[in-house]
C-alpha cells in the first residue's frame, strides 16, 4: 500500500505500511484522495483517502451505510465526487466518464443481478466482450470460430460455468448467476476489478466455488471487494479497510481484523 498524504493518516494504518512492504513496493492502481459525495445536504463519504496498489486484494469492511457501494460508485463514474480526486494507474480520472472508466480498465459487478434475461450463457458473455469493443455495433451473426466466442468460452471456463453454455439464464441458480456476472466483468480485461457483496445471498455450497474462482484470478488484476461474510473476505483480502460514517477509520491486514476491539465497536456501533 502506498500513502496519498501520511501526514493525515490514522496511527493504524502505519502498521499496516510496515507489514506490507511487498505490495507498497508495487504502483498504485488506484488513488483516492479526500473523496467527499453527499445526496442533497446529507454527506455520505467525507475526506475518504485509499491506495491500492497493482495486483492487490482490498477488502472493504463496515457497517450498513458506511458508504461503500457509494464508494464504488464515485470511482466507477456512476456518481461524481464533490470533493477530491480519483488516479487510476497515473492518470486523474476524477472527471472522465463512466463508459470511458470502462475502457481503460476498470470494471465492477452489482449487488444485484444485471443480466441479459432470455438470452444464453455464452452470449451473455459474448455481448460483454462485444460492449467493449469499438466495433460493439456490428449487426452479423458471429462466426463459430469468431475470437470473441472462443474468448467467451474461456471466461466461462474461468467462472466455472462452462457446462452451462447454452443454459437460459433465467433457468440459472442464484449462485450461477453471480458467477457469470463476474464473468461478464473479467469480459472487459480490466485492470481494477471492484465486486460489489459477491457473496451475497450464496448457498453454503456456492460459497467455496466463489473463492476458488477469486483465489484464481490473475495476480497482475487489482481486486477490490465489499464483502459482508469474513469467510470470503478475509482469505481473499491482503488488506481490509473498515469504514464508518462515510470515512476510512481503520486498515489492517486480514489477520488482526476478526478480534480487533476497534473493528468490533465499529460493527457494534460503539466508539471506535
Ligand atoms: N440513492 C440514494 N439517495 C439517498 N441516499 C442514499 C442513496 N444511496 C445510498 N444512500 C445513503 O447513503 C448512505 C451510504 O449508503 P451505501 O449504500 O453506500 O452504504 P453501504 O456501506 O454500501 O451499505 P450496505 O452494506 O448496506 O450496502 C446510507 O445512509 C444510505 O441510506
Amino acid at each position: 500500500m502506498t500513502a496519498v498524504d501520511s501526514s493525515r493518516r490514522q496511527p493504524e494504518s502505519r502498521g499496516v505500511l510496515r507489514i506490507c512492504a511487498a505490495t507498497r513496493s508495487r504502483p498504485p492502481t488506484l488513488e483516492l484522495s479526500g473523496i467527499g459525495f453527499s445526496f442533497g445536504g446529507a454527506p455520505v463519504l467525507s475526506g475518504v483517502d485509499l491506495v491500492v496498489a497493482q495486483g492487490e486484494r482490498r477488502v472493504i469492511l463496515g457497517p450498513n451505510g458506511a458508504g461503500k457501494t457509494t464508494l464504488f460508485n464515485v470511482v466507477c463514474g456512476d456518481y461524481s465526487p464533490k470533493a477530491g480526486s480519483i488516479r487510476f494507474s497515473g492518470r486523474d480520472i476524477t472527471d472522465l466518464k463512466q463508459h470511458m472508466r470502462a475502457r481503460i480498465g476498470i470494471a465492477r459487478t452489482y449487488q444485484n443481478s444485471l443480466l441479459f434475461d432470455g438470452l444464453t450463457v455464452l452470449d451473455n458473455i459474448f455481448l460483454a466482450i462485444r460492449g467493449v469493443r469499438r466495433n460493439r455495433f456490428s449487426l452479423l451473426r458471429p462466426r463459430a470460430n469468431d475470437r470473441d466466442l472462443a474468448q467467451a468460452r474461456e471466461i466461462a471456463d474461468r467462472v466455472r460455468i462452462c457446462h452451462l453454455l447454452n443454459s437460459d439464464v433465467r433457468d440459472l441458480s442464484h449462485g450461477q448467476r453471480r458467477q457469470l456476472e463476474l464473468g461478464m466483468a473479467l469480459a472487459a480485461e480490466p485492470k481494477l476489478l471492484m465486486l460489489d457483496e459477491p457473496a451475497a445471498g450464496l448457498s453454503p455450497g456456492d460459497r467455496p466455488e466463489l473463492l476458488r474462482t477469486l483465489h484464481e484470478l490473475p495476480r497482475s488484476l487489482t481486486l477490490v471487494v465489499v464483502e459482508h461474510d469474513m469467510d470470503i473476505a478475509l482469505p481473499i483480502a491482503d488488506i481490509v479497510t473498515v469504514m464508518k460514517d462515510g470515512a476510512v477509520a481503520i486498515e489492517r491486514t486480514p489477520d488482526k481484523v476478526e478480534r480487533d476491539p476497534a473493528v468490533q465497536a465499529i460493527y457494534l456501533g460503539e466508539a471506535a
